[in-house]
């Protein structure tokens, strides 16, 4: 299940049963009956469309948030009722909530104080968590003299000098501009991997989440439409609103079923008796051609006017230019069936 990191004796599994949160005046649960297991030192992330739920899940789990029903456990003991201090997880959300006033070596230093650290161990376990988070030569400086990639890597580090039970982050790249945050997304990668710690990422971004993940819960309308391996997802999804959230698809639909097929899986022909024995195909034209650097993502529109793609590595021929007519074919081990949705399912 945990294919990257190994998971250490103060690593703790996290079990959400059946768990459901009502705000008063919503028309439906903001969150609707979600169970999950998170192994123990897993790397979990929370993935959903805004709104889907996945930041409310996560409050309650950290304990901001009260449950209307279910419960939560770490290692068994159900935490559902304790206030979140007494939880021993470490929280990071998208805004850095630093002490302004506070260098960065005293913000670390915080939770270590209202846990009655001795002072000998408080400076070894800063300059620790510091050094995990490659900001040991910043400790006295003041938040405001930090940019903010710098600001959240301290925040890290207070969530986790304690050494919480798990680190809960709620989109903490979001503030951040493009470059900041695939280097963060690196260091928290790699914070993971050197502490074996349970952690559960909340995000709305694809990419972030395929990336990062041992496992990934697919959050939409406040339930869990899928939890499984970032190749488990892409590949196999088992609805069309995942398949159609990670990645681009196209959805095939005959009378019995709904199948989906990922764009490099299509193979394009200029006629039908140029497609092998085996394979299944359809007609498209080819609406646009558009380089990508490294591939071509070439638009498609079926004869049942749905829109799909398929692409080329640079370098190869196309067969056809915008507005021809060719047909793509794919082997069927490629194509998932999902369910045919019903007409109100977003996607
Ligand atoms: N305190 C609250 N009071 C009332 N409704 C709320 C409250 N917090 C969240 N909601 C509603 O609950 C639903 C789920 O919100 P939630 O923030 O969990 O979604 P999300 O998936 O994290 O989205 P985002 O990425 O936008 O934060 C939304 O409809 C939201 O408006």
């Amino acid at each position: 299940m945990r294919p990257s990191t190994a998971a250490t004796s103060t690593s703790h599994g996290i079990r959400i049963s059946g768990v459901s949160k009502v705000f008063p005046g919503l028309s439906r649960p903001a969150v609707d009956d979600v169970s999950l297991d998170v192994a123990p030192g897993e790397f979990m992330t929370f993935l959903g469309p805004s709104g889907s739920g996945k930041t409310t899940t996560l409050s309650m789990i950290a304990g901001f948030t009260p449950l209307s029903a279910g419960s939560i456990r770490v290692d068994g003991e159900d935490i559902s009722g304790l206030k979140p201090h007494k939880r021993d997880l470490g929280v990071v959300f998208q805004q850095y909530a630093l002490f302004p006033h506070l260098t960065v070596a005293a913000n670390v230093a915080f939770p270590l104080q209202q846990r009655k650290v001795s002072k000998a161990d408080t400076a070894a376990r800063v300059r620790e968590a510091l050094d995990l988070v490659g900001l040991a030569d910043f400790a006295d400086r003041l938040p405001r003299q930090l940019s903010g990639g710098q600001q959240q890597r301290v925040a890290l580090a207070r969530a986790v000098v304690y050494q919480p039970r798990a680190l809960l982050m709620d989109e903490p790249l979001g503030a951040l501009d493009k470059k900041l945050r695939d280097q963060l997304r690196r260091e928290i990668a790699r914070m993971h991997r050197e502490l074996g710690m349970t952690f559960l990422f909340v995000t709305h971004d694809q990419e972030e989440a395929l990336t990062l993940s041992d496992r990934i819960a697919v959050f939409n309308h406040g339930r869990v439409e899928q939890v499984g391996t970032p190749s488990e997802l892409y590949e196999r999804p088992s609805t069309l609103f995942v398949a159609r959230f990670l990645g681009e698809s196209n959805v095939f639909a005959d009378d019995a079923e709904v199948v989906v097929v990922r764009p490099e899986r299509l193979e394009l022909h200029t006629e039908p008796g140029a497609v092998p024995d085996g394979r299944r195909q359809r007609k498209a034209v080819i609406t646009e051609v558009v380089y990508v650097g490294n591939h071509h993502r070439i638009g498609l529109r079926f004869a049942d006017g749905a829109e799909g793609s398929a692409m080329r590595l640079a370098g190869t021929a196309l067969p056809a230019a915008p507005g021809e007519s060719i047909v793509v074919s794919w082997h069927p081990r490629h194509q998932a069936a999902v369910p045919r949705p019903a007409t109100t399912e977003g996607g």
